[in-house]
């Protein structure tokens, strides 16, 4: 057993025992990184320092589990299907649903999850603070602020946003957005190649146990305690693991499909799982589903926009996140990447996914505002805050080799009060809605 604190939480850690699938995350050591931008996505963080002692075995697991078939959807299901496929065809036209399929299944349980407590009227967090099986109020209250404090840590801009939000939703995003950072500690940073699957499976029965209100350490009480009060499924929590499986055996996405799947287990499950929690509009007229796989999209723009943005560091550890069949289509081979030239080839194949990540922003932005108008705001922070990484790109002329793209001050500080302002734009009506079609 080992005695690890997060900041000030004091946590016994043993859920990564003495049999050699060790993992050890210090305080000091969650708090290395900061990160200015939104929640964590799991790829090209630099410098974590986590301990572990055996090297990675070799055991790939690549599906969403269970939830993976898709059987008959409805008229309703189909047309989000097709918003979607339209958005992951390749170049060439082929349409892409296989992990496409996969994804939507979640999303399709997530939304009737929320539909059912919507209809059975009660408000989960009305239930007082502490009242659960999750230890004193006073307790519970401490472990919301220690989120609040990692969250403000790594994610500024975005915290920044959720201080809009009423008191319970903000901790519960808070409490969210720690377990996602955790996860990402565990496979991110120099000690990636050491941490096993193993070790990933202790981390997924410690998720059920949060799911089972039996959490582990004060964090993980606040999760526990954020699931018993708003309709959050594990599902996504789950998924974000697999993710993390990915990564420990997979260093080269053959295509867009593989890429599309790995995007939604690091970056689209935190839409799904922040959904519920951020709450839709009561004036909206969109399909709970179609809010979802907006929230979706923004996880995987986000994601595929940090892909981008960090081609050369990780080059530098070897890793292509670039689809290879597309790679192939413009003349690029690993090689190149690894020389880090700019080539007109690299300029047009840049050219080329930055308009698909910019697609994905785009169908982000249709959900964001169906969303409740306290929850617009952050969204919308992190959301122009991300996309303009794609103009920064192309700004260093695509040299995402050696060039870090990033959004300076000035233009941070200048995207609040624009994130505010179309925060304040509400859902539109249904008449509108039509008129647009
Ligand atoms: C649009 C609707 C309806 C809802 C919003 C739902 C949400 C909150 C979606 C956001 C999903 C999200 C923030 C995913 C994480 C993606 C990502 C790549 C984050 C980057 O995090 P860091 O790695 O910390 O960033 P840097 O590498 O830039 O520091």
């Amino acid at each position: 057993m080992q005695s690890v604190t997060y900041g000030n939480v004091y946590s016994p850690v043993c859920w990564l025992s003495s049999d050699g699938d060790h993992v050890s995350s210090s305080s000091s050591e969650l708090f290395q990184q900061r990160s200015s931008s939104g929640l964590g996505s799991r790829k090209t963080r630099r410098g974590k320092a986590l301990s572990v002692t055996r090297p990675c075995g070799g055991r790939a697991a690549l599906g969403l589990g269970p939830s993976s078939v898709v059987v008959g959807p409805t008229a309703r299901e189909r047309s989000t299907l097709r918003v979607l496929s339209s958005l992951v065809t390749d170049p060439s036209g082929r349409s892409m649903l296989s992990a496409e399929q996969k994804v939507f299944d979640v999303v399709a349980k997530q939304a009737s999850m929320l539909e059912e407590q919507q209809k059975r009227g009660t408000s989960l967090v009305d239930v007082e603070l502490g009242s659960s099986t999750m230890g004193s109020p006073e307790l519970l209250s401490d472990a919301y602020a220690r989120c609040g404090e990692v969250c403000a840590e790594y994610a500024k801009t975005f915290y920044l946003g959720t201080k809009l939000m009423t008191p319970e939703r903000q901790r519960a995003i808070w409490a969210i957005y720690v377990w996602c950072r955790r996860t990402d500690e565990l496979v991110d940073g120099p000690n990636a190649s050491r941490i096993t699957p193993t070790a990933l499976d202790r981390w997924e029965e410690r998720l059920e146990d949060i799911f089972r209100g039996q959490p582990y350490d004060m964090l993980d009480a606040a999760l526990s305690d954020t699931v018993s009060r708003f309709p959050v499924d594990i599902q996504p929590f789950r998924d974000m693991i697999d993710g993390m499986r990915m990564d420990l055996v997979k260093s080269r996405y053959n295509n867009f499909d593989e890429l599309y799947l790995y995007c939604y287990n690091v970056a689209g499950t935190v839409g799904l799982m922040s959904v519920p929690v951020m709450g839709i509009d009561p004036d909206s007229k969109a399909t709970t589903e179609s809010v979802y796989s907006a929230a979706l999209a923004l996880g995987i723009a986000n994601q595929l926009t940090n892909i981008l943005r960090d081609v050369g560091e990780d080059a530098r550890r070897r890793r292509i996140y670039l689809p290879q069949d597309e790679l192939t289509r413009f003349g690029i081979t690993d090689e190149d990447i690894f020389a880090g030239v700019v080539t007109d080839k690299w300029r047009a194949f840049m050219k080329d996914q930055i308009r698909r990540a910019r697609m994905f922003f785009t169908e982000a932005e249709k959900g964001v505002v169906e969303l409740d108008k306290d929850s617009r705001w952050p969204v919308w922070a992190s959301l122009i805050l991300y996309r303009q990484i794609l103009d920064a790109i192309e700004a260093n002329d695509y040299n995402n080799f050696t060039k870090r793209a990033y959004v300076g001050k000035a233009k941070k500080l200048l995207l609040l009060p624009a994130a505010y302002a179309r925060a304040l734009v509400a859902p539109p009506s249904s008449k509108q809605r039509l008129s647009r079609v």
